[in-house]
């Protein structure tokens, strides 16, 4: 392969699609420049951002991960799976039971496999941060669960749940009906969130159930997205609309996730699917 070429996989859970470079065998000198240039439509490959898979003396693999604008986020649900699937199926790990070191803490995850290839993962996703000054949101309370809101001349139920990435989840009569392009980017870039922040739609379909639609910081409206899927269901569960075991019903696909209360530990179980492996043009 040329020095000027460099490979990627690319790689989606429930639609919420990034580009996968093994940093095991590439070296990227400016990732966030480069998740922008790959996460264009038109002018590159097409994704919600960049995920690389870096070595790791404190798990199997570490990943990183950033949005199209090149942001770095902290975690990402869909994005570790995914890379769950990488390393097994590229026989870089042997086992069924991975590690993986994130901005967001060591996440423990169980692989499941059809033919040799993984096709569904279940993540610890670790414990839900509600402390205010942890989301961060601006607020004179101590945590943010239920609260009234007004942003785009509207008032909104907001809870602000954190899963090493900030969240606002609020909720809605009916997801389909929404206007996600207007009011996004107005709690995206809100003065309340000093990190900006990603914002779930929520409408809750039974005590099992819900539809969501998010606006992600740093990629706009995704078809998916795990931690905020997790943060929405302890939304769900705090605001008492449903039980500890939710299926997401999200565009791109079904998540569902599970609240174990003995140990404040949500599970998020889905899919990861590999679309194709290709080569790129460095810049250098
Ligand atoms: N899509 C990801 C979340 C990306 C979060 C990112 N937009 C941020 O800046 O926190 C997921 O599946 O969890």
């Amino acid at each position: 392969m040329g020095e000027w070429m460099m490979k990627f996989t690319k790689m989606h859970g429930c639609g919420n699609d990034y580009v996968y470079i093994n940093c095991l065998e590439e070296k990227v000198d400016n990732p966030a420049e480069l998740a922008r240039r790959v996460s264009d439509r038109h002018f590159g490959i097409g994704s919600d951002g960049l995920i690389l898979i870096c070595p790791s003396d404190r798990a199997d693999v570490r990943m990183r991960m950033f949005n199209a604008d090149g942001s770095e986020g902290e975690m990402c649900g869909n994005g570790i799976r995914c890379v769950a699937k990488y390393v097994y199926d590229h026989h870089i790990v042997e086992k069924t039971g991975l590690s993986v070191e994130t901005g967001a803490g060591i996440k423990q995850l169980d692989l499941f496999t059809e033919q040799g290839k993984v096709v569904q993962v279940r993540v610890d996703m670790g414990e839900p941060v509600l402390a205010a000054a942890q989301i961060p949101v601006v607020s004179d309370k101590a945590e943010v669960i239920g609260v009234p809101v007004e942003v785009g001349g509207k008032t909104w139920e907001m809870t602000c749940v954190s899963m090493g990435n900030p969240h606002a989840v609020v909720f809605v009569p009916d997801t389909a009906g929404l206007d996600l392009i207007s009011y996004g980017p107005l709690f995206e870039h809100h003065e309340m969130f000093p990190k900006r922040v990603n914002t779930e739609f929520v409408q809750v379909l039974s005590r099992e159930e819900i539809n969501m639609r998010v606006w992600e910081r740093g990629s706009g409206e995704t078809l998916a997205c795990g931690t905020g899927t997790c943060a929405s269901v302890m939304a769900c569960i705090l605001t008492g609309r449903t039980g500890h075991r939710v299926l997401v019903h999200l565009l791109g696909g079904d998540l569902t996730i599970e609240y174990e209360e003995k140990s404040n530990h949500i599970f998020m179980t889905g899919p990861a699917v590999t679309v194709y492996e290709g080569e790129i043009e460095t810049i250098r």
